[in-house]
């Protein structure tokens, strides 16, 4: 059977199953012109909610620094009024992001979320199985190569070592890992690894539940930093960090809702987030949310 699948951040209890008979088909052109985003996202920035998520991010740093929690992926939401229909709003996500992984979402458990992310949970086809570590987020710029810190390199290394320990408890063998690359999403840049393995297509479902949530939107250790991110981010995630997948027989999608935002009447939910290490610097935190933010913000 075929069926789209979406479920939470935090419990597998409240997903949600799409039958592949309640599919639409969307038809679209792309009239993309990509380079004209490299705006400026600081007219984002809020003074107030600055403020508040860099003592949360403070806050976060001081617990890292004395406990053996490696990392813990802070987040927050904002709303904003929608200008467009929803379907406007998709024509110029998919327009704007013809690389990403885009999407739109409507269950009446769920409501309405669309989202373009970099992120691959896990594309399974037969006996392959293809994930990704994705972390440290840098501004996009056309002329130059980002040049990583050491902050970054240790987060993303955390979430590969993650993924391939996890594969591997699962009886997961062949496990491939590249380079560490550049990856480009949108205005941004991340640094990615790809992971590769041979599994039995029968487990999907208990691969998932090895790999979801990884350290790049939760933390690790991974209860510890869930146990953090409930007690001390102060709002419902929801379905933002949670995943969204295409299941079938022999092959299934699952991605990373990240770069997402809920639609309401006349409002949108935006969610951003980002991994918190010992080295975090609070400020750098809280504008990496802000250039995250206009991904979104910019569509409606
Ligand atoms: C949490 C988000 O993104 C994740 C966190 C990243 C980071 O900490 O640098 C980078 C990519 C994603 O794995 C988000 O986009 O909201």
């Amino acid at each position: 059977m075929t069926y789209g699948v979406f479920s939470k951040f935090e419990n597998s209890e409240d997903q949600v199953f799409i039958p592949s008979e309640e599919y639409k088909e969307f038809k679209f052109k792309n009239s993309s012109n990509t380079s004209s985003k490299l705006l400026n996202a600081t007219h984002l920035i809020d003074e107030k909610e600055k403020l508040r998520y860099a003592n949360m991010v403070r806050k976060t740093v001081d617990m890292l620094k004395e406990s053996t929690v490696q990392k813990v992926v802070l987040s927050r939401v904002e709303s904003f009024t929608k200008r467009s229909s929803d379907l406007e709003i998709l024509e110029a996500l998919l327009n704007e992001y013809p690389a990403a992984n885009c999407y739109f979402f409507h269950h009446p458990k769920v409501g309405k979320w669309m989202g373009a992310t970099p992120e691959i949970l896990a594309v399974i086809k037969g006996e392959n199985l293809q994930t990704m570590s994705l972390a440290g987020t840098a501004v996009f710029n056309p002329n130059q190569d980002h040049v990583w810190g050491e902050k970054e390199i240790e987060e993303q290394k955390l979430v590969t070592d993650f993924i391939v320990e996890n594969l591997k408890a699962k009886g997961v063998s062949h496990i491939k890992k590249s380079l560490v690359q550049t990856a480009q999403a949108g205005t941004l840049v991340h640094l990615k690894t790809d992971i590769n393995a041979l599994i039995d297509p029968s487990r999907k479902e208990d691969y998932i539940e090895a790999l979801h949530p990884t350290p790049a939107v939760c933390g690790l250790p991974r209860d510890a930093a869930q146990k953090f991110i409930k007690d001390n981010e102060g709002y419902d995630r929801s379905f933002y960090t949670g995943y969204l997948g295409i299941v079938e027989e022999r092959e299934a999608s699952y991605y990373v809702n990240l770069r997402c935002m809920q639609l309401l009447d006349d409002e949108a939910y935006l969610y951003v987030g980002g991994g918190i290490t010992a080295k975090s610097d609070p400020i750098l935190e809280y504008e990496e949310t802000v250039q995250k933010l206009f991904t979104m913000k910019s569509l409606l």
